[in-house]
């Protein structure tokens, strides 16, 4: 074994080493510095000396109503005069104790039972307090003896009764008596119930003086350790010897003190931060927590003394909550629980339809939302397909038949097309030979413009329309039923501008007979020759009227010639085409005009059956200010009578009332009779059938089902969703399109103006037609207007008040006429404004750099000489040097002398400056220049001769 130094037995013996160095040399001991070794003899007797030398005192002082500080010190004998000032040493440290926090008070002993440091230093004598968990006490010195510690005793009774002032913990008890350990322990076998004081008290038989602030159960009463000390002072070394035994008897035991709820809070308790959270009103339960959390420490911390450390501690719910509120919540959880339990989770189940079902029925077209729809599928996914396919479309979107059919396939699907029972419900019956009556011929009289159709009708029936026509063109269809004597006549009047083309070739379908006619002054024209096809592609016969034989440069023979190069031969020339020689405004020829056409009819054995539902065909129609929707139908066969059902066009209704051709109210119109039907719903278009059908449910399914198939394809012109279209598209590049939307007050001009509008397109820009019809503007006009970027035109009609104010609130342009040529006009300018429009430069002048000046602020000033033309203020100017540009400006200011100008002409000196340019130079040409746009014009030939 290793010598000690001295500074070492000081530290054993707890003794300051100066001091334990006199002992020594007054012991006889040679030493000379704490550094000297002691041999083991030496230090031996050191040891026996401390021991013998030590003195152990114990004051007593009453510091407060129920608390007495016990204050032990040991001295050496042979200084007592230093012993106060080691007390006093002590009393400060136990006072610094004292004042220590809860938080900061060591931990006596570890939960798991095992020895931790006492208060003091490490030779200090600890006491483990321990609990079995039967509630048994024991108390037990471990550590080093009193008697081994002939120095100071360590602070820690003091410093734990100080303590026990703040923390209900039981101290650790250095000073606790082993026989009273022994007592408590056998009054805990008697008793093991009974609390720690019970015990205590018991053993004692001092229950009564335990002072109420020291009375935390479990805990050594300072009155006890009174009693304790006054023992152990009278018997030093009896107790010495008592601890050693007991230490070599039994190894320390760690003993759990019961579950004990002190009745004093420790203030320390920290409350946990999320407690700040609760609400004003729940004040009150936070106040009940922390009293609950101080009131109710864990056992352990209260062995350990942790209560007083502020530690992290995890706040529960049972924390934050009441009881009551706890159990809300459980309830609350659990019927969320059963809610989850019934409900099946959300699972995309993607099933296969049939084969069978496989199938999405269409008419002419559909929407993308109802292609969707049919098919079960997201619209989107219709929409990304179709994108995919280079059709950009959005949700109401027509496609077409063949797209939809390409598309539909994409998705498994088949199209068919949907065969409504249109069909079966207007089916033809076929008449018998004996139902079938003779009937009068339908005449259409057709031939170009002002060649005198107008006045033929005119001499027949002995009226004149041509007063009422607005510039001058005929722009109605007339029926006119005539009686001759010969027999009657049905003539429609067809109008001989070529834009009527149309309806020319849709009167020939329910016209008989022909009467072209052709002025004996003017010949065959580019309308006569269209009239000539259109009825000879019906099969319609012709008689050709040559007409103005009156006038003196009439020369039949020449209109003859002319006509046989088109094909109609006259009879005396050996042809089949009969030809009259009138003149319409003297009335020559009228009567044997009449009579041909009445042979004529007769050779066709014209004949139909009046005894059945009446069917015929619309030839005109308008929305009257009286009556409404009124028109003019030719019926054809069977009998129209008041009150008859009848399905006209996309519409459908009951003949409130007829009327003839001279406005006498009728109730039966039989076949080839022209009547002004009153009642309808709607204004139909000219050439519409007119059926009349039994039942009115029918007839509404079936006016219904065409609404339905005519929006369909408006809409599918509207976007040109088709793949044909499409393709045009592509093919054509970038297009412009001028969208118009039509509206007038009879089909006719309607017709007329629509074909007319589609010749005025050219390559470049497009005139589309996307909605036509007859009647006022109405807030549905506006909103496709609006829609498409379209204009809107009315042709002797006005648009609704409701109308008007969807226009402006749309801004959708809305323009009237009663004049065909100014719309095109209109027209043509609005698509010349679309041109894009080009630029070409035009310089304006030349100056020449003389001098150049600078100014701050102002930059250089360039003194020039206009050479040509002129120089404007704000010309685009050019600087030239050396025949290179060097920059490409504006003139930013003009001079003469100090005046500022607009211009300077050639031959006069000026200043000038460029704008953010500077570095003008002396000899620079400055090249004034304009740009100039230049119109755009529509190719030649496309409507000039459209328009009158
Ligand atoms: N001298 C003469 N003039 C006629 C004759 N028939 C018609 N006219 C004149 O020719 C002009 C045109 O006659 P319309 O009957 O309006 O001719 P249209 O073919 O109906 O003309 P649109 O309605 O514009 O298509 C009028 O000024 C008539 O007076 C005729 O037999 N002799």
């Amino acid at each position: 074994m290793a010598r000690m130094r001295v500074h070492e037995l000081a530290k054993e013996l707890n003794v300051n080493t100066k001091e334990l160095i006199d002992r020594i040399m007054k012991l006889g001991i040679p030493v000379k510095n704490h550094m000297s070794t002691l041999t083991d003899s030496s230090v031996e007797r050191i040891r026996e000396h401390f021991e013998e030398a030590t003195v152990e005192r114990v004051e007593k002082t009453r510091v407060a109503r129920g608390v007495i500080r016990r204050r032990r010190t040991t001295t050496l004998e042979e200084f007592p005069a230093e012993a106060p000032a080691e007390a006093e040493q002590v009393e400060e440290v136990v006072g610094a104790a004292a004042e220590v926090p809860a938080s900061e008070a060591p931990a006596a002993v570890e939960v798991t039972g095992e020895v931790s440091e006492a208060v003091g230093p490490p030779e200090a004598p600890v006491e483990v307090v321990a609990v079995e968990p039967d509630g048994a006490v024991e108390t037990e010195i471990q550590a080093k003896a009193v008697t081994e510690t002939p120095a100071v005793e360590p602070p820690s009774e003091e410093v734990e009764a100080a303590t026990l002032l703040e923390a209900p913990a039981p101290a650790s008890e250095p000073g606790a008596e082993p026989v009273e350990a022994e007592a408590s322990e056998e009054v805990a076998e008697e008793a093991p119930e009974e609390t720690f004081e019970e015990t205590e008290a018991a053993a004692e038989g001092e229950a009564a003086e335990v002072p109420a602030a020291v009375t935390a159960e479990g805990e050594v009463t300072a009155e006890g350790e009174e009693e304790e000390e006054e023992e152990d002072a009278s018997k030093p070394k009896k107790a010495k010897r008592r601890r050693r035994k007991k230490r070599k008897e039994e190894p320390a035991r760690i003993i759990r003190l019961p579950d004990i709820v002190p009745e004093e809070p420790a203030e320390e308790v920290d409350i946990p931060a999320p407690i700040a959270r609760l609400k004003p009103d729940e004040q009150v339960s936070r106040e009940s927590l922390r009293k609950k959390r101080v009131k109710e420490p864990d056992a352990r911390e209260i062995a350990d003394h942790k209560v007083r450390k502020p530690r992290k501690e995890v706040v529960g719910r049972e924390n934050l909550y009441t009881k009551k509120e706890l159990a809300a919540q459980a309830e609350r959880g659990r019927v969320k629980d059963r809610r989850a339990e019934g409900r099946e989770p959300h699972k995309q189940v993607v099933t296969v339809p049939k084969a069978a079902k496989r199938r999405v029925k269409i008419d002419e077209a559909i929407t993308v939302a109802n292609l969707a729809k049919q098919m079960g599928v997201k619209a989107t996914e219709v929409i990304k397909k179709l994108l995919l396919l280079g059709l950009p479309a959005n949700i109401n979107q027509a496609l077409d038949f063949d797209t939809s059919a390409l598309l539909a396939s994409e998705f498994g699907y088949e199209v068919e097309r949907a065969g409504f029972e249109e069909e079966e419900v207007l089916q033809v019956q076929q008449d018998h030979p004996e139902d079938l009556r003779p009937r009068p011929p339908v005449v259409t009289v057709m031939g170009h413009v002002d060649h005198g159709k107008t006045s033929l009708l005119d001499a027949i029936r002995h009226s004149n329309v041509i007063a009422g026509e607005a510039g001058g063109i005929t722009q109605h269809i007339g029926a006119y039923y005539v009686q001759l004597d010969t027999g009657d006549v049905v003539f429609l009047d067809t109008p001989g501008h070529e834009a009527f083309t149309a309806m020319r070739a849709r009167g020939a379908e329910v016209t008989d007979i022909v009467i072209l006619v052709v002025a004996a002054d003017d010949g065959v024209m580019q309308q006569t020759v269209e009239a000539i096809n259109h009825s000879k592609a019906a099969g319609v016969p012709i008689i050709v009227a040559i007409n103005k034989i009156d006038k003196p440069d009439a020369n039949v023979e020449r209109v003859k010639r002319e006509l046989a190069d088109h094909g109609l031969i006259p009879e005396e020339w050996g042809g089949d085409v009969t030809m009259v020689e009138i003149s319409a405004k003297k009335g020559i020829g009228i009567d044997d005009l009449l009579e041909m056409v009445l042979l004529q009819a007769e050779l066709m054995e014209l004949k139909a059956n009046p005894d059945k539902p009446a069917r015929g065909h619309v030839i005109e129609a308008k929305l009257d200010k009286g009556r409404g929707p009124v028109a003019t139908v030719l019926v054809q066969e069977g009998t129209l009578r008041e009150g008859d059902v009848y399905v006209c066009g996309t519409y459908s209704g009951r003949v409130r009332s007829m009327f003839n051709d001279r406005g006498q109210r009728i109730t039966v119109a039989g076949p080839a009779w022209p009547v002004e039907v009153v009642g309808l719903s709607g204004v139909p278009n000219a050439g519409d059938d007119f059926v009349v059908l039994a039942d009115e449910k029918q007839a509404k399914a079936v006016a219904e089902h065409r609404q339905v198939k005519q929006r369909e394809k408006e809409l599918t012109r509207t976007t040109k969703v088709t793949l044909e279209k499409l393709y045009e598209q592509i093919k054509e590049g970038q297009i412009k399109e001028v969208n118009v939307i039509l509206k007038t007050d009879v089909q006719g001009s309607l017709e007329a103006i629509a074909d007319s509008l589609e010749k005025l397109s050219t390559p470049d820009v497009k005139v589309n037609l996307l909605h036509s019809g007859t009647g006022a503007i109405s807030e549905s006009d506006v909103m496709l207007a609006s829609a498409s970027n379209a204009i809107v035109i009315g042709f002797n009609v006005r648009a609704d008040v409701n109308a008007l104010e969807l226009a402006e609130q749309e801004s959708v342009d809305i323009r009237y006429y009663d004049v065909i040529y100014q719309i095109l006009n209109d027209i043509r300018d609005a698509m010349v404004g679309m041109l894009e429009p080009t630029f070409e430069e035009n310089v304006i002048g030349r100056a020449e750099v003389r001098q150049t000046f600078h100014v701050s602020k102002v930059g250089t000033i360039a003194g020039c000489y206009v050479v040509s033309g002129k120089v404007e203020r704000n010309a685009k100017v050019r600087v030239v040097r050396d025949g290179v540009v060097v920059y490409d400006g504006k003139i930013a200011s003009l001079k003469r002398f100090k005046d500022d100008v607009k211009e300077v002409k050639s031959g006069f000196e000026c200043g000038l400056t460029v704008d953010n340019f500077n570095d003008i130079k002396s000899g620079d040409i400055l090249e004034a220049y304009e740009m100039v746009e230049i119109k755009p014009t529509l190719e030649p030939g496309s409507s000039e001769q459209n328009s009158r």
